[in-house]
């Protein structure tokens, strides 16, 4: 027998197929045996073959299992209200089509998880929205300032690009990022753009923001639900401002801060590697958490050169590379577990 939720999906690769039938057929076998307890806990996924690839990674999987989680790929070309029962769906594709399916599930099914919803998630797919507020944060007390570089958004007409930077007072050097992050890799294609004239150049719609000195190095703040987790990555060198007399244009740079290497372990200045402070990234967290309605998401903030505690917030992801984030599977499965606590806690005792 064949668990619902678990038909032949076209977007599986072999391997990937393998992992979910193994899942499955445990599953199978668990319930119909009776030998062991019940699965505590069935988490339905509909997410890309490459986010698949790196987050359902074997110890995560393995880790799950014991704990009595299950992963079951949710089918896209069957109703989703036909699948399961799950008790966590687990998301992230691209389209309004999905986000209306996802919407309507998790209207109709209340009892059901949705990690996130996506009106919330939304919110991260435009980069004036998803900075937005950020800088009303009240963070007083708490080792630190957060704000966003002064931004400037581009709708059309790049020939006024360059008037109205000035108008807006934007200091060069500019970053130039797409407005509209999809999950494609033309919306991670960025630009640094040294004089105002070559502004003119890029296309909109896009974000231009002040490039901030931040001595190379970047925090990402990975949040699990209440869990966070901050590791270094390179990121940019610093401006000087010689170098920006010498040089014009603007030039595509690649994606410094996604690769796997970390510079946790790297000979670095310990004025720019120094973590922000836990009070300061528990607050921030916090804030951020509830103001977006968001558990899966990762902050990306730089410490702008020279201070100590003088921070940025660049860029917010929803369900960022998990699978990079140092003991992801303990973090990933707690979490999953404190739902269903959590789920326990507000039902009436009878
Ligand atoms: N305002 C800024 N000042 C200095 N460096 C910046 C700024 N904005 C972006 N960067 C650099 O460019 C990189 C990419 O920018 P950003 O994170 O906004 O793009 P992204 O495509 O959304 O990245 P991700 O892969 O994290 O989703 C950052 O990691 C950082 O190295
Ligand atoms: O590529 P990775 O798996 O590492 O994850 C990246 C993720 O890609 P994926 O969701 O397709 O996996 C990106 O999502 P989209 O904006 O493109 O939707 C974005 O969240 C990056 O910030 C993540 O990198 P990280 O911030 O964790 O370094
Ligand atoms: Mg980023
Ligand atoms: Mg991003």
């Amino acid at each position: 027998m064949r668990l619902k939720g678990e038909i032949h999906n076209p977007c599986y690769d072999e391997e990937e197929e393998k992992v979910a039938e193994e899942n499955g057929r445990e599953l199978n076998s668990i319930v119909g045996v009776g030998i062991s307890p019940p699965p505590k806990l069935v988490v339905g996924y509909a997410l890309t073959s490459k986010k698949k690839k790196s987050f359902l990674q074997p110890k995560l999987l393995g880790l799950a299992r014991n704990m009595g989680i299950f992963f079951i790929s949710i089918d896209l070309n069957r109703p989703l209200s036909d699948q399961g029962p799950f008790d966590v769906v687990l998301h992230k594709l691209a389209g309004k089509e999905w986000s209306e399916i996802i919407e309507d599930y998790r209207q109709k099914h209340p009892e059901v998880t949705v990690l996130d919803p996506p009106n919330a998630v939304q919110h991260l797919h435009n980069r004036q929205s998803m900075l937005q507020g950020v800088a009303d944060l009240n963070l007083s007390d708490c080792h630190g300032r957060v704000g966003v570089p002064k931004q400037l958004i581009v709708t059309k007409d790049p020939l006024s690009i360059p008037n109205e930077v000035d108008k807006a007072g934007l200091k060069l050097p500019l970053v130039a990022k797409p407005l509209l992050v999809d999950g494609s890799a033309k919306s991670h294609e960025l630009f640094l753009a040294y004089d105002q004239c070559s502004l003119s150049e890029l296309e909109p719609p896009l974000v231009l923001q002040e490039f901030v000195n931040h001595g190379g190095v970047l925090f990402k703040v990975y949040i699990v639900g209440e869990a966070i987790k901050v590791v270094r990555r390179f990121s940019l060198p610093n401006i000087s401002k010689r170098e920006l007399e010498k040089l014009a244009g603007v030039f595509r740079f690649p994606r410094v801060s996604c690769a796997a290497a970390s510079a946790d372990d790297a000979d670095l200045d310990p004025s720019i590697a120094e973590l922000p402070e836990r009070p300061l990234l528990e607050n921030l967290a916090r804030q951020l958490r509830q103001r977006l309605g968001l558990r899966l998401f990762n902050v990306d903030m730089i410490r702008e050169h020279g201070t100590k505690d003088v921070f940025y917030v660049i860029d917010i992801n929803y369900f960022p590379g998990y699978g990079k984030m140092p003991d992801y599977e303990h973090i990933f499965t707690d979490f999953l577990l404190s739902l269903v606590q959590s789920k326990h806690k507000k039902r009436p005792a009878t």
